[in-house]
């Protein structure tokens, strides 16, 4: 069944309720200037808090950064007991080599050569675990490194899937087309940020996000 990640978790108490609607990655975002991002302290109590609530239940749990240098990503991984790291800036596939499966690359192509391009850079070093994506696809946006609520281009999106065994969908998906998106894309897993909140960045609805959840497993994926 397709995975499904909700990005930008600010809150123990809305983390507790994202993870309690069933979703398979949770994220925490460590860029400042996003509105989502937390802080280390606040997020290693809430990585903490739920993983004692949530035991083996608990959601994969992934820090997301932007052009941070490999020992910041160590350190924060290491200090707030993540999981695994998203690198949504414009990392080098040495960079993510030297994350040791740790981590897995956010791309935002801007059209379907500069996508191949990067499926290729990336390939040997995707992540071989099979609980993270081995790469995510992201809107293009020229200024910005993702949760602007726009969405990724379905051609390009379909080219890169052809290349990567597990690809990550993002890029304005919310419960109203996340369904329609997953028939026609046949992502290995979907991921929101904005699409899933009620205009406070960081705070996710509940409602939103039972939605999307239902919405995105009730679509049969090729391979379930
Ligand atoms: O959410 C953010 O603010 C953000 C900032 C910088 C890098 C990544 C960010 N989030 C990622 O953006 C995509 C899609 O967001 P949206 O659903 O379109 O709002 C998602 O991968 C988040 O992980």
């Amino acid at each position: 069944m397709i995975k499904v990640k909700v990005c930008g978790v600010t809150t123990y108490e809305n983390a507790l309720m994202v993870a309690q609607c069933g979703v398979d990655l949770l994220g925490l975002n460590f860029y400042k200037p996003s509105p989502r991002s937390i802080n280390p302290e606040d997020a290693r109590y809430l990585c903490s808090q739920l993983r004692a609530v949530m035991g083996a239940s608990c959601p994969v749990l992934v820090g997301v950064f932007v052009n941070d240098s490999v020992d910041e990503v160590a350190h924060i991984l290491r200090y707030v007991g993540l999981d695994f790291a998203q690198l949504s800036g414009d990392e080098s596939a040495a960079m993510v080599a030297e994350l040791r499966g740790r981590a897995f690359k956010a791309i935002r192509p801007m059209d379907e050569s500069v996508a191949l391009d990067d499926a290729a850079y990336y390939a040997p070093y995707f992540p071989q675990n099979d609980h993270i994506p081995s790469l995510l696809i992201d809107a293009y946006h020229p200024g910005l490194y993702g949760g602007t609520g726009e969405g990724a281009s379905q051609t390009v999106a379909q080219t890169v899937k052809a290349q990567v065994p597990r690809m990550m969908l993002a890029g304005g998906l919310k419960p109203e087309n996340v369904g329609e998106r997953v028939r026609a894309i046949q992502p290995w897993g979907v991921d929101t940020a904005s699409g899933v909140e009620d205009g406070i960045p960081g705070i996710k609805s509940e409602a939103k996000v039972k939605a999307f959840v239902t919405a995105a497993k009730s679509i049969e994926v090729a391979g379930d």
